[in-house]
């Protein structure tokens, strides 16, 4: 099986399917996420050759091994990554900033929403408009034309990157759920203040993990989705984790150059709810990367880091085992959707020795088990085997404010981090602390998000810090005067929101 052919990781037969299949479709109909059984490798030579590669060249080089020439060609890749990533506001897209003599921050918010989402939904909303282009351009005249109507759900980045991406294009509409109350204002202000007529946003009574079922259900109802071909622009969409693999190889060659030498290991501290970002890093590690470890940020919604430390996945937080509502909102999840595609890769080496069908069966019976249940047992042999390239910890509120006054204060220019990225500098910390000092160990602690998004966690970290003024972008302070369009839905129900997606189509 090629590198470049896909499959469910509920299904227990052969399957092939090909790249625009996957992106189109988003979600498997059995439920499964696609996954490409055969993960490419690097070609031997990679450290040497891409090193100086731009951000560019390297997204062109890591995209190619994942898509066939047939389906996308070398000039048609070529300029879907280039406009992809004109609209960042740095040449380098995501650069690398040295925050102590061991740990740099890959800072991914210099797209157009201020979050590491862009770096995908950027390419993923040009891909949808090429794949339509492309369809349409070979339709008879007066033969329907092909669509989609993107639903995705959002604790609060998702949404305005994928509304950022897709605004405006031809034959798309979104619809975007999010929880009512649990983003931050200026979050909100992003997606609802958008004018194109494309764009919807639906504010639901519940949480982003009910948000995230009823997106789930609809890819599941084969009436609405013959209608409306849904699309989706989670990281449930295989586009979304592939694009995020390019900075992690783009990161790991700059770290290279400012060190100047090859001796260190690297560490990825990833701050983790949905499990896409860090599951974006799997691969590159997977396909040759050097990476030491991976390691895994997560709040006290903390289903991630009870996996790793006990084998058992259970979907539940705090005493009630109810979703937290923590300092960094857009990672309050109590089930990660991508851990799937990580299961299943750890399914089929230990669990089904190599066999593709037989570890969708077995994904399938524990995919089953935790919807039944709400939690689900693996295997020994098989958390060990996560255990060689994962590692965890859980960063509370009060460890995550103290964090981000810590790094204001001991950095020589003032750096301001935002809660999420700052549960992942905390994280960062503790390894530091338990690390054997004989080893040369340099930790890429990915920055998610720009503060000014969560602007009342950073107030309360750094008012009191004398000298501390504030920053928000212009564009961001400008969102404030301008007119919301919100629809609420008043619970959390898969007949509402079809209904006001069906309603808003046929306005
Ligand atoms: C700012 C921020 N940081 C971290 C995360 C967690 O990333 P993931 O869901 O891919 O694990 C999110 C949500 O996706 C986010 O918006
Ligand atoms: N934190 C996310 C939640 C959705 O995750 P996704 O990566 O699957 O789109 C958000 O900000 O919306």
């Amino acid at each position: 099986m090629s590198s470049k052919a896909y499959r469910s990781t509920r299904s227990s037969e052969n399957q092939s399917l090909s790249f625009e299949d996957v992106v189109m479709t988003g979600l498997a109909n059995d439920g499964g996420l696609f996954v490409p059984s055969k993960i490419p490798k690097l070609p031997d030579t990679f450290l040497e050759e891409w090193k100086d590669f731009s951000f560019n060249e390297l997204a062109f080089n890591i995209l190619r091994l994942y898509i066939e020439e047939s389906e996308i060609s070398n000039s048609e890749l070529k300029d879907l990554v280039t406009r992809s990533y004109s609209t960042f506001r740095t040449p380098e897209v995501t650069p690398i900033k040295k925050i102590d003599d061991d740990v740099y921050l890959l800072e991914l918010f210099h797209g157009p929403t201020y979050a590491f989402k862009d770096v995908a939904l950027q390419f993923v909303g040009n891909l949808f408009e090429f794949f339509l282009n492309r369809r349409n351009s070979k339709k008879a005249a007066g033969e329907p034309k092909d669509i989609i109507t993107v639903v995705g759900a959002t604790s609060g980045d998702t949404g305005s990157a994928a509304i950022y991406g897709l605004r405006g294009k031809k034959d798309v509409s979104v619809f975007i759920l999010y929880p009512t109350g649990r983003i931050s204002p200026i979050q909100e202000e992003q997606m609802t203040t958008v004018e194109d007529a494309n764009v919807h946003t639906l504010s639901v009574k519940g949480t982003f993990d009910d948000c995230q079922d009823i997106v789930k259900q609809i890819f599941g109802d084969k009436e609405f989705n013959e209608k409306y071909h849904v699309g989706a622009v989670n990281s449930i969409n295989w586009a979304r984790i592939l694009a995020q693999q390019t900075y992690y190889f783009y990161s790991y060659f700059q770290l290279r150059k400012q060190l100047a030498r090859n001796s260190d290991k690297v560490r990825y501290v990833v701050p983790s709810g949905n499990f896409g970002d860090i599951l974006a890093g799997y691969y590159a590690k997977e396909m040759g990367l050097p990476v030491d470890k991976l390691i895994i940020a997560t709040n006290e919604n903390d289903i991630l880091d009870r996996f790793l430390k006990s084998g058992r996945y259970e979907k539940k937080s705090g005493d009630d085992g109810a979703v937290k509502a923590t300092h960094s909102p857009a990672m309050d999840i109590l089930i990660s959707s991508n851990f799937e595609r990580l299961l299943w890769y750890l399914a089929r080496d230990i669990a089904a020795k190599g066999d593709d069908n037989k570890a969708g069966s077995t994904l399938n019976d524990w995919m089953k088990q935790l919807k039944e249940t709400g939690s689900v047992t693996i295997p020994d042999e098989v958390v060990k085997h996560a255990r060689i390239t994962f590692d965890s910890e859980r960063v509370n509120n009060e460890d995550t404010v103290k964090t981000i006054r810590q790094v204001y204060t001991t950095s020589s220019d003032d750096y301001v981090l935002d809660p999420h990225t700052a549960v992942g500098v905390a994280t960062t910390y503790r390894f530091i602390a338990k690390d054997d000092k004989a080893d040369s160990i340099k930790y890429i602690s990915l920055s998610t998000a720009h503060p000014a998004k969560f602007s009342d966690v950073v107030s309360q970290a750094l008012d009191s810090v004398e000298g501390y003024t504030d920053f928000i972008p212009e564009d961001l302070k400008q969102l404030r005067n301008k007119e919301k369009r919100i629809k609420l839905i008043d619970e959390a129900s898969l007949e509402k929101v079809k209904n006001a997606i069906i309603s808003e189509l046929n306005f």
